[in-house]
């Protein structure tokens, strides 16, 4: 008898354990999922999220589902889940009456439900391993990543997919878009700072160098998104976007989201040729958005056995951590999580 099988779930200690990207690489393999879309899992749920915050209206009007999600994603295999908070700005809470107070706190709210959730689901697995009803090595710890958008998402006129923002931005205008949102993230305590969809070489910039100016704590992930296969949405390289981020020593990921499936390999390729940080995929279904009507169009995306199919090919090429972005589900990020596993 190796095993009790009685632990109470207030005096189970779970073991110590990491928080780095690298360390859940190595634990994971070499190879880890990471979460789908989340918003698209709020609206799966009936959430009404046609609005400028986007998923972060959830943050004021369904904390609970927020929490439901996150867990989905965390039993799906995803060993990093990003933060409700990828369309939540100082700036946007604030254009809805809330004070700049209430704004922060709904921001560290995001992070903190993302933690609650991952260490529930984490004590839960490891009793479940202690009594021998699950299998260790299924699931790693999962980290979380604050979920960052793009100036262009807070805009909400699908500027994050066309990276224009006009000829009167600068470096400087977008530092002081992102700063305090960026820094009151850090504070909250999440693992990393997930940068999501940043369409133009001037946002990459900007993002570097706030990083570094504000000596954030908190390591970053940055993500671009392609509509080519080639360039970054803007049509600026994504070659020098990805140059531009490697030199920055707080960035321990790098890599594409939201981009059709279709375009990912050639981008992963393009990316090694520049950097040898971890690289990030997690592409959307391949349906297109307009954003006109402010929908996702369908029919012209790929079903959840066709998305794992090309999972080896970008595993190959390079890529690290794979998971979904819009019209994925956990479903996806189920599928890409066992396949993982059996290589
Ligand atoms: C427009 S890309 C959205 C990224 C965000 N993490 C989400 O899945 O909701
Ligand atoms: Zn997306």
């Amino acid at each position: 008898m190796g095993r009790t099988m009685d632990v109470q779930e207030d005096t189970f200690e779970v073991p110590e354990t990491f928080n780095t990207v690298t360390e859940l690489l190595k634990q994971a393999g070499g190879c880890v999922a990471t979460d789908g879309g989340f918003a698209t899992q709020l609206e799966r749920h009936g959430a009404d999220i046609n609005d400028p915050l986007w998923s972060a209206l959830c943050l004021i009007t369904m904390p609970d589902l927020i929490r439901t999600v996150h867990r989905e994603y965390l039993e799906a295999g995803a060993g990093v889940i990003s933060t409700a908070s990828y369309q939540a700005t100082i700036q946007g809470f604030q254009s809805r009456g809330l004070s700049v107070k209430e704004a922060e706190d709904l921001l560290q709210t995001s992070v903190r439900i993302a933690r609650e959730e991952r260490d529930r689901f984490w004590k839960e697995y490891q009793m479940k391993v202690h009594a021998g009803t699950a299998q260790a090595g299924s699931y790693q710890r999962a980290l979380v990543g604050a979920s960052i958008g793009s100036y262009g998402a807070y805009l909400a006129d699908g500027s994050e997919y066309s990276g224009d923002y006009g000829p009167s931005m600068t470096v400087e205008k977008l530092k002081d878009f992102h700063r305090r949102r960026l820094v009151v993230l850090a504070d909250a305590g999440p693992d990393l700072l997930a940068l999501e969809t940043i369409p133009c070489k001037l946002e990459t910039q900007a993002i570097v160098e706030l990083l570094d100016e504000e000596k954030l704590r908190i390591p970053a992930w940055v993500s671009f998104n392609s509509k080519d296969g080639v360039n970054v949405v803007s049509g600026d390289s994504l070659t020098d976007c990805v140059a531009l981020v490697d030199k920055c020593t707080r960035v321990v990921a790098v890599g594409i989201n939201c981009t059709p499936p279709r375009f990912i390999l050639d981008l992963i390729r393009a990316a090694r040729k520049v950097t040898n940080k971890p690289i990030v995929v997690y592409p959307n279904s391949g349906e297109h958005y307009d954003p006109v009507i402010k929908q996702w169009v369908e029919s012209t995306g790929i079903t959840d056995t066709d998305f794992v199919s090309y999972v080896h090919e970008w595993r190959k090429a390079g890529a690290q951590l794979i998971g979904g972005c819009c019209r994925t589900t956990p479903n996806t990020i189920g599928a890409i999580s066992k396949t993982l596993h059996e290589h």
